[in-house]
């Protein structure tokens, strides 16, 4: 989809199936011929898996384009134990990619705040009774675009453009499900970070006590060059010749070539240049020569995250998600980003990763001036750029320990 089309759909529309026509017909991935297919190694692609937890079901959702999607569910898991006044409870918020295991007792398979959360840990599960469902839109269990529509048929093409303030409406509609009207902490990084400002917002609306908010490496409002590293990501899922215009499930092959090359480019995004270098330099890739078509260590590593992520996750849930990302903005209708800021009564925690270079530490400091209740931003001294909110959890535990002391209730 070009901007124009953009444009001319406004914001909120899903691309019609004209623009994904255009797309297919673009050609393949220039590099993919002359260095070996980088799709072989991702196989047929994503399938379905039974969640890890319970998926309660929360009712039809109202999104905030109009329509409503009918009959959702959320997966989630939870640990630790609900306090007779239901007054411990945490909600924490996965990012782009992520699922509810935020914690496993696999060795082999660990969560990704498996030393965040935890009995003893920062977020401790012997006191708190953790949340962390999947995210509306997603491909853990939650409704998403691989769920079957009121048909029968998976919803593929058709399913809605989400917006974050509808994720979010979905996990207030789960609160209600657990009976839950308080949090003493909604928290997540990235994706898990818009949410997080969200129902700082949206949570006392609908009558629910939020009494703290963790913003990681998160953002008020996606800026231009978000969106910008985001159009290609998009272009490329829906250039796939399997992509067949997001109506792919009853096919062989997913449009993994599309999906991997997406990640490739958010990947790049989510490290550093100096990590990058530092890290690969211009190193070839074992014994590949790339003055002979084999590849640099770096093009091999990107090769990698492209295949783990193509076997492990949906393609049409990435486009959903990261659309949900773009239009993301605190002050759509509430007098702009700085007011809706100010309105926050929750206190803020707010956390940036000194080398970020998707969302920008700047942003988080935005934030931090704007909301009344947020004492500054914590910096990550760190080189990974964005993934250190995942990186990082030795600073991460000092940061989240000691703002969850300076609750009152503790
Ligand atoms: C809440 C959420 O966000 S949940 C989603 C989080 N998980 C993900 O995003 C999964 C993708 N993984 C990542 O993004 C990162 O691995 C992180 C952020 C989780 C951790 O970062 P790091 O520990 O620095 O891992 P790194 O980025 O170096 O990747 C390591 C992998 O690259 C592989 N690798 C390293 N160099 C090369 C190379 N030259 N060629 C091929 N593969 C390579 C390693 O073998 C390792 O593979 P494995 O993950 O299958 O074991
Ligand atoms: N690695 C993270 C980065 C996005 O914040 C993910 O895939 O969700």
């Amino acid at each position: 989809m070009t901007s124009l089309e953009h444009e001319a759909g406004g914001a909120l529309a899903r691309p019609r199936s004209g623009d994904v026509a255009a797309h297919r017909a673009a050609p393949a991935y220039a590099g993919t011929a002359r260095r070996g297919s980088r799709a072989e190694g991702a196989g047929p692609g994503w399938r379905p898996s039974a969640p890890a937890g319970p998926v309660a079901a929360v009712g039809a959702v109202e999104l905030e384009t109009g329509s409503v999607l009918p009959d959702v569910v959320l997966a989630y898991q939870t640990w630790g134990t609900l306090a007779p006044d239901r007054s411990n409870a945490v909600l924490v918020l996965h990012a782009l990619t992520g699922g509810t295991d935020v914690r496993t007792e696999d060795p082999t398979r660990p969560g990704w705040w498996q030393d965040l959360v935890g009995p003893g840990l920062p977020i401790d599960t012997d006191r708190y009774f953790v949340v962390a469902p999947n995210v509306l839109g997603g491909c853990h269990g939650s409704t998403g675009p691989a769920s079957p529509a009121p048909d029968g048929r998976p919803y593929g093409s058709r399913f809605p453009v989400v917006t974050v303030r509808d994720q979010v409406a979905a996990e207030i509609q789960l609160s209600a499900a657990l009976g839950i009207d308080a949090w003493q902490f909604v928290v997540g990084g990235s994706m898990g970070g818009l949410r997080a400002l969200e129902w700082a917002i949206l949570g006392p609306e609908a009558g629910i006590d939020v009494v703290s908010v963790g913003v990681i490496a998160a953002t008020a409002q996606s800026s231009g060059d978000q969106i910008a590293w985001a159009h290609p990501q998009l272009a490329a899922i829906q250039a796939d010749p399997h992509f067949h215009g997001g109506d792919y499930y009853d096919q062989a092959q997913a449009p993994t070539t599309g999906l991997g090359i997406a990640r490739q480019i958010a990947h790049t995004t989510y490290r550093s240049a100096a990590e990058l270098d530092r890290r690969f330099g211009r190193i070839p890739q074992g014994a590949e020569d790339p003055l002979r078509g084999g590849r640099f260590a770096v093009q091999s590593y990107l090769d990698h995250h492209a295949h783990k992520l193509a076997r492990r996750f949906d393609a049409n849930s990435y486009l959903v998600l990261t659309e949900s990302m773009l239009t993301h903005d605190l002050g759509r209708d509430r007098g702009g980003v700085d007011t809706a800021l100010a309105s926050i009564q929750a206190r803020v925690m707010v956390a940036a990763v000194e080398s970020d270079r998707l969302f920008l530490p700047v942003e988080s400091a935005r934030i931090a001036r704007h909301a009344p209740r947020c004492p500054g931003v914590h910096t990550i001294r760190s080189e990974y750029g964005h993934d250190g909110f995942l990186i990082e959890v030795g600073q991460l535990s000092s940061i989240i320990a000691g703002f969850l002391a300076s609750l009152p209730s503790s």
